[in-house]
């Protein structure tokens, strides 16, 4: 049967830019890719020059296809016959390209059936759920296991020599692969907010698909008609050699390879024509439908901060040295986009084994691209900075790409900020879990894998382990895919853990659960967390260390209790201040008035000076960090340090 077949990958771990039309559903994104690659454009190339001339075989063939000359078979390639004569001195190059026109026919028929009924059962299953979500799983898992070949036999005893029929069979058994692809594609879209949006403003049902649903999944779907045509291509050439499908002396394909393979000994060149032209078309569907795949896969380019997007350069600046007591150390961080704007600015922090930090701040201050650049996960086009990240020892700066991706889930885990959209809707969780255990434990048997699997299951305390094992990740709650993702990050014994903003989407008493399980991992296994949050309640929670982040800069950094009881910075006390969580019952929360500068729009002294209430005019010279009393802060007007009294 034929099935296009869906990528794996590793988990992205970026947060922005969720929407599936940028999930590589592009069409005109996608065959860029393909002529942007060699041998991607040689094979579209090929499959153009191949389609025109078959269609344009009345006005290109120099002869009839079956006009015969009984003086000159089985010629060979002459001046007046370029592909040779066959053994009734027909012109094959005529043959070949008349025989295409009957090939491809019959291949768009049984693509047409495919597309069809595939992406019309995939979206209405996908979207309507229910009853029919349930219908098309049962009638494509009969179809994807029924003999596709004995089907086929069946329905050429029935209609024989009728490979129209025959091949539209074909489409419609294969289609049930598509219609699964389609589904997954379209249960993820249907969960997004403009779908949400669009059905709230009165679009009508079919509206809503065509709209928004159909462009979302075109990606997927034109990498797998290519695939599939070119599997097509081969079975109609089959039937044709086995003499089920167009009869002599009407030229096809597979007729001609039959008629080579009968006169192999007095003429072997003419199979090449017939079995060339087949094998090069196929392969050429091949290639740029796996071309295709690649561009247009979810996993690959769905997030800009994805695992397999990590050619991040780092560049070694000068800084102060590194913490050697900390799991880990980072110095003079900073991050410069493509378009040269820098969002993150010497950033520095430490974390020590067992403990937990909090990097705090509005929106848009850095946090996650701090993170990320840890990581080396950065969009295209960014440079990282850094005069030491040091990690368990090792000097991250100074390892190439093949050592990062060592220390990415085995050393540091991750887990991004939307669980759901991090598990890929294809696979089940236990197939998930498995691929990064393996992928952590080379050489690990079967039954190993398996065992580990469940073990991580039962470590993030989801109730009944091999129920969840078999889900697919729409049937998961939030805070059960995030203890998934918990899960699936610690596969590779992290010795640091990075969470980005771990419970932002789940509702209180879920929140409180991941936290309680965050905080219990890192008491048993002696993990450190690093908690990217705006949540001062999370850091309340769970965190011994805060680094509190404006514009791309720290501003404080100190215990979590010296934080909340003595905040230096007045950006810290603003942010404290209007935290509903510490605010009084009744009582109006204060706002922090304004936002957060855009990188490239930093004032040239201190970041937060056009929102403080304290500024003067020395705040317009840059304010450089101030050390001491078991923190920092970075502000010429701090606040009272009630814990000593002291007014700096
Ligand atoms: N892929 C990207 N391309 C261009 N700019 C980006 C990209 N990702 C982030 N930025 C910019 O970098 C800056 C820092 O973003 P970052 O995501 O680190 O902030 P954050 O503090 O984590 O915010 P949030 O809590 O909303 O995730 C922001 O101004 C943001 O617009």
């Amino acid at each position: 049967m034929l099935h296009g077949a869906g990528g794996r990958g590793e988990p992205p771990g970026g947060s922005r830019d969720r929407s599936p039309r940028s999930a590589g559903g592009d069409p005109v994104t996608a065959w860029r890719a393909v002529v942007g690659r060699p041998v991607g454009a040689l094979c579209l190339g090929w499959l153009v020059v191949v389609v025109t001339a078959c269609l344009g075989a009345d006005l290109l063939a120099p002869y009839d296809p079956q006009e015969q000359d009984l003086t000159a078979v089985y010629s060979g390639p002459t001046g007046a016959h370029w592909l040779g004569t066959d053994q009734l001195g027909r012109d094959v190059l005529s043959r070949v390209l008349h025989g295409g026109q009957v090939s491809l026919l019959v291949v768009g028929q049984a693509l047409a059936a495919y597309l069809v009924l595939g992406c019309a059962a995939g979206v209405l299953a996908g979207y309507r759920r229910g009853w029919l979500d349930r219908v098309v799983l049962r009638v494509s898992d009969l179809a994807l296991s029924m003999p596709a070949v004995v089907i086929l036999l069946v329905v050429l005893a029935i209609f024989p020599h009728d490979e129209s029929a025959a091949m539209v069979t074909l489409g419609v058994l294969s289609a049930a692969g598509l219609a699964r692809v389609v589904r997954a594609s379209t249960l993820a879209v249907r969960e997004e907010p403009f779908v949400a949006a669009a059905r709230v403003a009165g679009l009508s049902t079919p509206k809503v698909l065509v709209r928004h649903v159909l462009p979302a999944v075109v990606g997927p779907v034109i990498s797998l008609v290519a695939l599939v045509a070119g599997s097509a291509l081969l079975v109609e050439a089959s039937l044709g050699f086995l003499g089920l499908g167009v009869q002599p002396p009407e030229p096809s394909w597979g007729g001609l390879i039959t008629e080579a393979s009968q006169a192999i000994y007095r003429q072997p060149w003419l199979l090449v024509p017939g079995g060339g032209v087949v094998a090069s078309t196929a392969i050429a569907c091949a290639v740029v439908g796996d071309v295709l795949r690649d561009a247009t896969d979810d996993r690959t380019s769905r997030e800009p901060l994805s695992w397999r997007r990590m050619r991040t350069p780092v560049v070694r600046r000068a800084g102060g040295p590194a913490d050697d007591t900390a799991v880990l150390s980072v110095r003079g961080l900073s991050v410069r986009l493509e378009d040269g704007t820098t969002v993150v600015d010497d950033v520095a922090f430490d974390v020590h084994a067992g403990t937990a930090l909090g990097l705090v701040g509005e929106s848009g201050c850095g946090k996650s691209m701090t993170v990320s650049a840890v990581l080396r996960l950065l969009p295209p086009g960014a440079v990282v900075e850094a005069a030491e990240v040091r990690f368990a020892g090792r000097d991250l700066v100074a390892l190439d790409e093949r050592g990062m991706a060592g220390v990415r889930g085995g050393g540091i885990g991750y887990i991004a900020q939307d669980p759901v959209a991090s598990l890929d809707p294809l696979f089940t969780v236990g197939s998930q879990l498995a691929e990064a255990v393996r992928h952590h434990h080379r050489g690990a048997t079967r039954d190993e894998v398996r065992r580990r699997t469940v073990d991580l299951v039962e470590a993030v305390h989801l109730p009944d382990p091999k129920g969840v094992l078999a889900k697919y990740p729409h049937q998961l709650s939030g805070g059960m895919a995030q203890r998934v993702a918990i899960a699936r990050a610690l596969a590779g014994e992290p010795s640091v853990l990075i969470a980005d903003e771990p419970t932002t989407a789940l509702d209180v008493t879920v929140q409180a659960g991941i936290l309680d399980l965050l905080r219990e991992l890192r008491e048993r296994t002696g993990m450190a967390l690093v908690l990217v949050t705006h949540d001062w309640g999370v850091v309340a929670d769970t965190c011994d260390k805060a680094v509190v982040m404006y514009a791309g800069q720290v501003v404080e950094r100190a215990d979590v209790r010296r934080v909340f009881d003595a905040p230096r910075h007045p950006y810290t006390e603003a942010l404290l201040a209007a935290d509903p969580n510490a605010a009084a019952p009744g009582a109006r929360l204060p706002v922090l008035a304004g936002a957060v500068p855009a990188p490239g729009h930093w004032p040239d002294g201190c970041r937060f000076a056009p929102r403080c209430a304290f500024a003067t005019a020395e705040c317009a010279r840059p304010v450089a960090e101030t050390v001491g009393h078991g923190g920092s802060h970075r502000c010429v007007h701090p606040r009272r340090d009630t814990t000593t009294g002291a007014a700096r």
